[in-house]
């Protein structure tokens, strides 16, 4: 296991290749994360987000290149991430015969935390998503919105040094979706955790990300785009990178343009 200096990035992908078959699904990507950003992966499907997302989480590996997360390769030394990585997915998860505070326990259970303290800790996580009085819900009593949160405060609550989000806000309306990724972000940034979250949405990423890495297929990086506080409050700034977004994705961001898995 190789050990991080202080100078290397966090993240670190170098000179990426990933194939299914003949497909090729990422080529030469390269992109260093930092600690503390909160960063998108933002494209149309098929752009190849989640196959990078996947390797970042090492859950596959890569074919050729390198990739580095907190100075280890996470599909080899997986042991080493343990509990330092988390992750939620568009789909909440949940367990449907746990409560609201059983499900934020989950992952403390799983990592063998005391039962007091992880009891308090589910209990402070669901507070800070502003799910107070909702503890002792089950989840078939949750609203789509409410169910997001217990799985976002299930995902901050076991305290990852990285956080990823798998499409966590594209399944609701787009009003509960904009509240929840404000709240979201500032969570994140007050605990100074690294996040790295999927997205087809360009407001998705415009309203929460430090940075965007705009992705076309075969995962190639066709935009990379720093916002700061300053112009994520100037709707001109905000309207250009859309347009500047859209223009590097081709117009639609939901368009297919990948071959269907059954064509390979
Ligand atoms: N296990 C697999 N086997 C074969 N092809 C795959 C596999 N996983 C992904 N692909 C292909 O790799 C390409 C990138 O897929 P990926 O899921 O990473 O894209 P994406 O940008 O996340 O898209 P979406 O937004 O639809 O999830 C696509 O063409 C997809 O069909």
């Amino acid at each position: 296991m190789m050990a991080q200096t202080n100078s290397a990035p966090f993240i670190e992908v170098k000179n990426v290749y990933k194939r299914f078959g003949n497909y090729l699904a990422v080529e030469n990507l390269s992109m260093h994360i930092e600690r503390g950003e909160i960063v998108a992966l933002l494209g149309r499907t098929g752009a190849g987000k989640s196959t990078v997302m996947s390797m970042l989480m090492g859950s596959i590996g890569c074919d050729a290149g390198e990739v580095r997360v907190a100075g280890v390769d996470p599909s080899v030394d997986f042991h080493a991430l343990r509990g330092k990585v988390s992750v939620a997915f568009q789909t909440d998860r949940l367990l449907p015969w746990r409560t609201a505070v059983e499900n934020v326990e989950l992952g403390l259970q799983i990592l063998n935390r005391p039962k007091k303290e992880t009891r308090e800790a589910a209990l402070q996580w669901l507070e800070r998503v502003k799910l107070k009085g909702a503890e002792d819900k089950y989840v078939h009593e949750l609203s789509g919105g409410m169910r997001q949160r217990v799985s976002l405060a299930r995902a901050l609550a076991v305290d990852p040094e990285l956080v990823f989000l798998d499409e966590v806000f594209s399944q609701l309306d787009h009003v509960t979706s904009q509240v929840l990724r404000k709240d979201f972000a500032q969570i994140v940034r007050d605990v100074g955790k690294t996040c790295v979250f999927v997205t087809h949405r360009i407001d998705d990423a415009l309203d929460i990300a430090d940075r965007v890495f705009v992705l076309a297929p075969p995962a190639q990086v066709c935009l990379e785009i720093r916002i700061d506080a300053a112009m994520r409050k100037n709707p001109e700034v905000l309207a250009g990178l859309h347009d500047q977004i859209e223009r590097a994705i081709g117009g639609d961001e939901t368009e297919d343009v990948s071959p269907s898995k059954e064509e390979l």
